[in-house]
């Protein structure tokens, strides 16, 4: 018996799958039949401007809402009409856009959270009367967080005291101790300067390296999107304007029209293509 969400062989391992979903609020479509799949092994982005249908498109992956078509796929499994905990036992994680850490915990209590409550998900008495092994499994998963997420050194320090680019990994190391292995994560460098960004995209790629996982990324910086994602697809006023890797997306007409006006995202984009002509010259 296991207390973490369950694991498939890898070769049914297809991770995250999404079908023809669309989700209407109202009479509101913020989702038009998008298609994607978030594999084990890779990490996907998903990115488009202020209100394009990103965290419409978590929830309806999650669980917290119920699309109006199409399917959402777990390992191959059906989880369209499955509620969320249902979905999180079967191994999917997120974290959200507005962190929410408890900040008179330790660094260590926070993650160990994680492992906690995947496990009384599954049986929540365990929550209540923990039995000597788990507690012993849940002190092992937490120090492996901890240290894929490079923060051992912060382990003991109450959170309230962190700096916003601490509290991040924080929260990354929380759904790893979690033992998910398909994660959605909602701007995860919001907040975040370059440098702390690039350690974070760092950090992503050395998880990946380290667990099989499949990341699902909503993120609004294009220099870390198109350094770590192997795949990327683009959402504009809810619709699938283009998907390809990040070569694809940052020459795209297409993705360049769509972020025209939104100005914070176009010189991130045209920063971007600055960087790579020089890199590719050099
Ligand atoms: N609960 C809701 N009721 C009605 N409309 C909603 C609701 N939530 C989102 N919307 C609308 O659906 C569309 C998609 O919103 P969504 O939050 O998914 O976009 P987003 O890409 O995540 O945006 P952002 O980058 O600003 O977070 C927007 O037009 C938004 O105003």
């Amino acid at each position: 018996m296991t207390d973490s969400p369950s694991r498939k062989p890898a070769k049914e391992s297809r991770g995250l799958e999404v079908e023809g979903v669309s989700v209407r609020y109202g009479g509101h479509l913020a989702l038009d039949t998008l298609s994607l799949t978030a594999p084990l092994g890779r990490i996907t982005g998903l990115i488009g401007p202020n209100g394009a249908g990103k965290t419409t498109t978590f929830n309806a992956c999650t669980g917290l809402l119920r699309p109006t078509t199409g399917t959402v796929r777990l390992f191959g499994e059906d989880v369209t009409h499955a509620a969320p905990q249902v979905r999180a036992q079967r191994g999917l994680g997120r974290t959200f856009q507005r962190m929410e850490l408890f900040d008179s915990l330790t660094v260590r209590a926070n993650v160990a959270l994680g492992r906690e409550a995947a496990m009384a998900g599954s049986k929540p008495w365990r929550h209540l009367v923990p039995a000597r092994g788990n507690r012993a499994r849940v002190s092992e998963v937490t120090d492996q967080a901890l240290e894929l997420c490079d923060i051992t050194h912060l382990a003991t320090r109450q959170a309230a005291a962190l700096s916003t680019g601490q509290r991040r990994l924080v929260e990354l190391a929380r759904v790893i101790a979690g033992g998910f292995q398909v994660l959605l994560l909602d701007e995860p460098s919001s907040g975040l300067d370059r440098v702390e960004t690039a350690r974070f995209g760092e950090i992503l790629e050395g998880l990946l390296e380290a667990r099989e996982l499949g990341i699902l990324l909503v993120e609004h910086d294009m220099s870390l999107v198109m350094k770590i994602c192997g795949y990327i697809h683009v959402l504009d006023f809810g619709k699938p304007i283009f998907e390809g890797t990040a070569e694809q997306v940052r020459t795209s007409e297409l993705v360049r029209a769509a972020y025209l006006g939104d100005e914070s995202v176009e010189t991130e984009v045209e920063a971007e293509e600055h960087s790579s002509s020089q890199t590719r010259a050099g």
